[in-house]
């Protein structure tokens, strides 16, 4: 099997698990997570450079599967407002939730706001698979309006080309107009 094969067979149990601990209805949770989405994309981030490999943001996904650098650290994760260095173990997957999943889960499960470090010494690779909702599949929550995964990527590329910057779940909030 491939890697992403692996990566989905993963993402799979992972989501089942968080909709049962959710009491999601398993028909409409099943229907959320699709593996067709899966993609593998790999990063090389060169010694040296200044600034950030990656600025902040929280993933469009619904989960992110990292398998970072084995040596050089650089992922940096928000928790309870302080940055924690994901520091690198061996034969160890990172999991992130993104975005579709803090919709799905109503805001019982949050997107991880993160960013990547670039090491002085040494290049960094990461290899990260990333799983997001069919592109048509309503997702429904009371904290959001009903949205697909389509417009709400549609929605980011305009805000990013717009504004600078994604704004995400917020322009899909019931209580705000943003
Ligand atoms: O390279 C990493 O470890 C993280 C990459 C990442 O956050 C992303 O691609 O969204
Ligand atoms: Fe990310």
């Amino acid at each position: 099997m491939d890697y992403e094969t692996h990566l989905s067979r993963i993402a799979t149990t992972l989501f089942e698990a968080m909709a049962k601990n959710l009491d999601l209805n398993l028909e409409t949770s099943k229907s959320y997570l699709s593996v067709d989405t899966g993609m593998v994309r790999v990063y090389r981030y060169p010694r040296g450079s200044v600034g950030w490999g990656m600025e902040v943001h929280t993933d469009s996904s619904i989960l992110s599967i990292l398998n970072q650098d084995d040596q050089v650290s650089g992922l940096e994760v928000l928790k309870d407002d302080r940055w924690l260095i994901v520091k690198p173990i061996s034969n160890t997957l990172i999991v992130n939730l993104g975005d579709m999943m803090q919709a799905i889960s109503n805001d019982r499960y949050k997107s991880v706001s993160h960013r990547v470090k670039v090491s002085k010494n040494n290049d960094r690779i990461s290899i990260c698979y990333f799983v997001f909702p069919g592109e048509d599949v309503v997702i429904e929550s009371s904290k959001y309006k009903p949205f697909t995964y389509n417009e709400f990527s549609a929605q980011v590329q305009q805000d990013k080309k717009a504004l600078g910057y994604k704004v995400g779940l917020a322009r899909f909030s019931q209580k705000q107009d943003c």
